[in-house]
């Protein structure tokens, strides 16, 4: 069989860099071109891709999405930001290329993934529902897309089992001291010095507390669910949102 063609786009940043070597070390893959923010897209038109990995910044993102899957390049994203209106266009924009298919994964480390899961699993039980997040002080966006991901899915599965909103009596917080509210979850970012990424989920009810945690102590989490869904992603088309869907969870 022949292997799969690999670019990766943002191949100088910290997660480029290491999926760089990852796709490299990977049987079944050939890393065929690694672009930087200086270096022009048409470039891979050259270059026969399978699949594109895109691990850039929220800013460049749905750009360089799009001029992929204009091309018919399968794509998997890491980047964040992929907010309700830019993944309502690249469906748009997918449904035009109807053999192409972009993974947008909020999070590639299994423990994330599973994490989110239990919380899904979880939130029917618990009146209350908190998200807190610590990345590295170099991350440009806040919350992390991690914790978007983890307060919608957490707001959808309390929506289904018809929960009331979480109970809050708060009346004065000139500081913003309940933090940023996704989805009626209330979700806080920690920048820390020393840390990777890491995610609690607190779920609170009369009498009794569960606490969901997940820790990256290095972006080599990332890298086993990039070159599973580098793997996969010829099996799909149109958008794929969350490794999960890859992963049978
Ligand atoms: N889904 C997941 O599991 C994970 C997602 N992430 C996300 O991935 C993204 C990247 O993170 P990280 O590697 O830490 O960030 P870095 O800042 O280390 O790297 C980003 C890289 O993207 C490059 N870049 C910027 N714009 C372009 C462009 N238009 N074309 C090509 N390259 C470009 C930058 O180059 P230059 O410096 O020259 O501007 C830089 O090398 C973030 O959004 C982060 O939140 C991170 C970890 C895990
Ligand atoms: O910027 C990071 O580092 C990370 N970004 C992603 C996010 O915003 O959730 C994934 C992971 O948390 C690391």
């Amino acid at each position: 069989m022949n292997a799969i063609r690999v670019a990766v786009i943002g191949a100088q940043g910290r997660m480029g860099a290491q999926a760089v070597d990852a796709i490299t070390e990977a049987e079944g893959l050939e890393l065929v071109a690694t672009l930087g923010s200086s270096d022009s897209l048409e470039s891979l038109l050259e270059k026969n891709v399978d699949v594109a990995v895109e691990l850039t910044v929220p800013a460049s993102t749905e750009t360089n999405v799009a001029f992929l899957v204009d091309h018919d390049i399968d794509t998997v994203v890491g980047t964040t930001g992929w907010d309700a209106d830019k993944l309502s266009g690249l469906k748009e924009l997918l449904a035009e290329h109807s053999d192409t298919a972009v993974l947008i994964a909020p999070n590639f480390s299994i423990g994330a993934v599973l994490a989110m899961r239990f919380a899904e699993l979880a939130a029917p039980y618990f009146d209350s529902a908190e998200v807190v997040e610590i990345h590295h002080p170099r991350k440009l966006d806040a919350p992390s897309g991690t914790a978007n991901y983890t307060a919608q899915r957490i707001a959808a599965a309390r929506n289904d089992a018809g929960l009331a909103p979480v109970p809050d009596a708060t009346e004065i917080d000139p500081h913003g001291a309940r933090g940023a509210v996704v989805d009626g979850i209330h979700v806080h970012a920690i920048r820390q010095q020393g840390m990777t990424a890491s995610e609690e989920i607190h779920f609170g009810s009369s009498g009794e507390a569960l606490t969901i945690r997940t820790d990256s102590h290095s972006t080599s989490a990332f890298m086993p669910g990039i070159v599973t869904a580098v793997r996969s992603i010829s099996d799909y088309t149109g958008l794929v949102h969350g490794l999960e869907n890859m992963l049978d969870l």
